[in-house]
């Protein structure tokens, strides 16, 4: 590596495999920009000579060939890597480039058979292993293939199709934009928590919802089942995480479980699905050394991100949200399950849990839903809200009970797509 420049701008040369390692703090400006050779970051090419930003990031610039970066701006962090796991990354992908190769031409022949259905990849392991990076990688190569694979985030924490506490898909056609995600509009289901143990028979219920529609889509187009999907997990990888990793594998009918990091989770899947899914393979991939650990006010500062993106867009791609006030009667506002769960040592000894984890209850405006995130429903009544997906979400920023309003901000102004709104446990501190 050769560095020159001065503070706010560095020139690294990178040779054949290497990568270039940044922490890119947000509210900093950070750019980079390709010189010389060619270069990717998790996937997406960049163009040479284009200026991207890249604040609030944590990337790496990795290049095959090797290629000339400039680095505009004081990122926290900045070095140069030799050894990543890109090789055996794509090497996975080529196994499953064949196989979406062998789908699509099963398809054309016999259009909705079963040899039609393209690799069904999960990435599954402890937080910060780099799932959500690898699952990046394997959607951009495959555009790259000319296929449009089916990005699936279940990671209802730390996600990054829309708003955490969602289980959502959406089909990725062109490279991820390092600026702007993934621009086609996604299907999601709002669980309306941070952590799958909240309410682990809602969570269920909505993988069984997203797995169906995505298995109907891929029944209906053919390029669908045979691009396949790419499935990101949540970390919780102990006990109920567990086990409702395992459910998942099962609702989706995954054929590759990828496994980051960890023998004993590789070890333990296969012994565990050996019976139920025999023909699932599944393999241990290594953690890149650059995935970098989150703590938990990082991780709940991450959030807060992905809310104040979905409202105001991200740092260079900025969006126009609309406050409104709105009748308290145009509104109605549920919460699954009901309300927080007790723990089981906190009943008398021998009672259990009584309360119904899918009881829909409509709750009345009132303060405690200040900051709350909640999706609108598209259900025409309410008994349909456990069964349809949600078209976006609204923030609440104040109820006025004597008047009988409510003042919120959504994505645009006008009036919303459906009056039956969910709560969860999501709050946001964004104004
Ligand atoms: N090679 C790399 N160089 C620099 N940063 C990286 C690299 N790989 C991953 N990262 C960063 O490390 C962080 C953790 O990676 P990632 O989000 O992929 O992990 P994860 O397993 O999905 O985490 P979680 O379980 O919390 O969702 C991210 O900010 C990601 O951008």
């Amino acid at each position: 590596m050769a560095a020159d420049g001065g503070s706010t701008s560095t020139t690294h040369t990178l040779s054949a495999n290497q990568e270039l390692r940044l922490e890119c703090p947000s509210g900093k400006a950070v750019s980079i920009k390709l010189e010389e050779g060619a270069a990717e970051v998790f996937g997406t090419e960049l163009q040479r000579g284009k200026s991207v930003p890249v604040s609030g990031q944590k990337l790496a610039v990795f290049t095959w060939q090797g290629c000339k970066v400039t680095v505009e701006g004081e990122p926290s962090v900045q070095y140069v890597a030799d050894e990543t796991p890109m090789a055996q990354y794509l090497n996975t992908h080529r196994t499953l480039a064949a196989r979406r190769d062998e789908a699509r031409r099963a398809g054309a022949s016999s259009p909705g058979s079963p040899a039609g259905r393209g690799p069904v990849v999960v990435v599954v392991g402890p937080t910060d292993s780099g799932k959500s990076t690898l699952c990046r990688l394997l959607c951009n190569w495959a555009v790259r293939d000319g296929y449009a694979p089916t990005f699936v985030d279940l990671d209802v924490g730390q996600g990054t199709i829309t708003v955490p506490g969602c289980l959502s898909a959406v089909p990725v056609e062109q490279p991820i934009d390092l600026v702007e995600g993934i621009n086609n509009i996604p299907i999601v289901f709002f669980y309306g928590h941070s952590s799958p143990g909240e309410n682990p028979t809602l969570f269920k219920l909505l993988v069984d919802k997203l797995a169906g529609v995505l298995a109907r889509r891929a029944a209906a187009d053919p390029s669908v089942a045979a691009a396949g999907c790419v499935i990101n997990t949540f970390g919780w990888v102990d006990g109920l995480g567990y086990e409702l990793q395992k459910y998942l594998i099962q609702a989706f009918q995954c054929d590759v479980v990828l496994a980051m990091e960890q023998d004993r989770l590789h070890a333990t899947l296969q012994q565990d699905l050996k019976a139920a899914m025999p023909r699932t393979s599944i393999l241990k991939l290594a953690k890149s050394g650059g995935a970098v650990k989150r703590e938990g006010e990082e991780r709940r500062g991450a959030r807060e991100a992905r809310v104040r993106d979905y409202f105001y867009g991200a740092p260079g791609a900025p969006l126009q949200p609309a406050t409104m006030t709105v009748k308290a009667t145009d509104l109605a506002v549920y919460r699954i399950g009901s309300g927080p769960r007790a723990p089981n040592t906190a009943l008398p000894i021998g009672a259990v849990s009584l309360a119904d984890p899918l009881r829909l209850q409509a709750l009345p405006p009132s303060l405690e839903m200040l900051q709350a995130v909640m999706a609108v429903s598209h259900a025409p009544t309410p008994d349909q809200i456990l069964n349809m997906n949600v078209a976006g979400f609204v923030l609440i920023k104040d109820v006025d009970t004597a008047r009988g309003t409510v003042t919120l901000v959504a994505p645009a102004a006008g009036q919303l797509p459906g009056r039956y709104l969910i709560t969860g446990t999501l709050r946001s501190s964004i104004d």
